[in-house]
Formats: C-alpha cells, structure tokens, sequence
C-alpha cells in the first residue's frame, strides 16, 4: 500500500538577501506520523515550517500539504488549509489580556462557522483543556500561570480546531525536566487520540526520542540525514552523533 503523505516539499529554496537559508529542502510527512527536526541554532528549522503555514514564501521548489500545491493556491484555498494545519509557536503565543477561555475562543471565533452557537463553543473549550489536563484554570489570566501551563493552553488552542497536521516549534524550550517531559508524552497522546501528523522542531533529545517516529538532522540548510531515534544514536557519524552526548 502506498503511504499516504500529508505533506510533500521538494527542493524548496529559500534567501533572505543575499542570503541563502533553505538550500533545496526535500521532506515527506506521513499520515499518522511525527517528524522531529534536529539542527544547531540559524539553520532554518523555524524558517522551514514558517513556509508551509504560508507565512514566509519560499524562492523556489514545492510545497504539498493534503494534496494542495501551496503555490497554487489563491487567499481564500490558503485560509481553508491554514485551518487544517495548528502552529504552535515557539512562547505559546497567548494573548496576556484575555483568559484561558477567551484565548481558546479566539481561533473558534475566527472561523464564522460557530457564530452564535454559544453552547457548542463552550464544549470544544472544556474538551480542549481537559485533553490538556487544565480544565482547573479555565477562568485564570496567563500571568496566573507557569511556563508548562502556559505550552498547555497553547497546545489546546491548536486542538480546538481539530487540526491534522500540527507543527511545533521548540515545544519545550525553557521548561524543566520534568514539564518538558510532560508535555512531550502530550504531543504523543495527541497524536494517537486525533491521528495527526506533525513536525516538531526540538533541540530537546528527549522530547525527539518520546514524540517522534522519525528523526531528521538539518545542517546548513540541507537534510543531513534521517532515520528512528536508536538509527541515528549508534550512528558513528561525528554530526549526528554529536546530539547524543
Ligand atoms: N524574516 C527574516 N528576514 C531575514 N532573515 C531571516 C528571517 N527569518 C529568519 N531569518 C534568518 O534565517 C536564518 C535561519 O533562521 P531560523 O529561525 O529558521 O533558524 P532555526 O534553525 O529555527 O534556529 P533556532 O534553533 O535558533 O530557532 C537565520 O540566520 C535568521 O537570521
């Protein structure tokens, strides 16, 4: 059987200037599969899942997301595949003015197919924070709440839409061990309870080894190598093996 893919990029190439950051990217995303993205600081990983939101356009090469060819797509095809597709940035991104519930909210209320439906709204935000373990700070401000709590709300946020690819830049950046791991057997219970598929950029080894089916090393630019986690631990190669230490 062939296997599905849910996203397809082929020599994607991307310059800031004079520049080159992307170098001709070649990456396929499986239905059902997590990829962690290794690679030191400035090499591009964050520019690279930028371009398959659509938020940075590449230079040249293609982008397939559910069968889409990104290029090709007029604003209002792009809206409807930026609803398919949850991001969840690097600081959680919440808005500090609003409540978890109202942040929650927001996405839901952006895409008019809920309006007035008040009643339905309020159980995708219940269901959303319990998936995450937080319905308890559902009327708290974000200041009232701790870094992992916070990656929390963000990660309900994106599941609110249903999404079914998720791409995660750093989900445990600046969390202790232990909430990283935390949140990394999320992203884990998140991927089999709605079947997505997604990215996870990481220079957190554990995060890489509990979430991912498939691990990618980046290095200037370029796919370096890929392979399981255990694939590229017994790997001899200086590069690789230089994120095993
Ligand atoms: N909008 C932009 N304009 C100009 N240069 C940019 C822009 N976005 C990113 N860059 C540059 O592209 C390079 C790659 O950045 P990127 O954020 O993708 O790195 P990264 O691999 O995600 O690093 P980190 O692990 O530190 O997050 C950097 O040199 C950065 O300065």
């Amino acid at each position: 059987m062939k296997t599905e893919n849910v996203i397809e990029i082929r020599n994607l190439k991307k310059a800031f200037g004079a520049t080159p950051v992307l170098k001709g990217i070649d990456l396929d995303l499986h239905n059902g599969e997590n990829i962690a993205i290794l690679g030191q600081s400035g090499t591009g990983k964050s520019v690279l899942i930028k371009c398959i939101v659509g938020l940075i356009t590449a230079d040249s090469g293609t982008i397939k997301v559910i069968e889409k060819d990104l290029l090709d797509l007029n604003n209002a095809e792009l809206a409807e595949l930026r609803q398919k597709i949850g991001y969840l940035f690097q600081g959680g991104a919440l808005y500090d003015s609003m409540t978890v519930r109202q942040n929650l909210e927001f996405p839901v209320r952006r895409t008019q197919i809920l309006k007035g439906k008040k009643n339905e709204v309020n159980d995708m935000v219940k269901e959303a924070l319990e998936n995450v373990g937080l319905l308890d700070a559902i009327d708290k401000m974000p200041s009232e709440l701790s870094g992992g709590m916070k990656k929390r709300v963000g990660l309900a946020r994106t599941l609110i839409l249903k999404p079914r690819i998720i791409l995660y830049d750093e989900p445990t950046t600046g969390l202790d061990p232990v909430s990283s791991g935390e949140i990394s057997e999320l992203i884990l219970e998140v991927q089999e309870k709605y079947n997505t598929s997604s990215i996870i950029i990481t220079h957190d080894m554990k995060c890489a080894e509990i979430t991912a089916n498939r691990l990618k090393l980046m290095v200037d630019g370029k796919f370096y190598s890929e392979g399981t986690f255990n694939e590229l631990k017994e790997s001899d190669d200086k590069k690789i093996n230089a994120y095993f230490k």
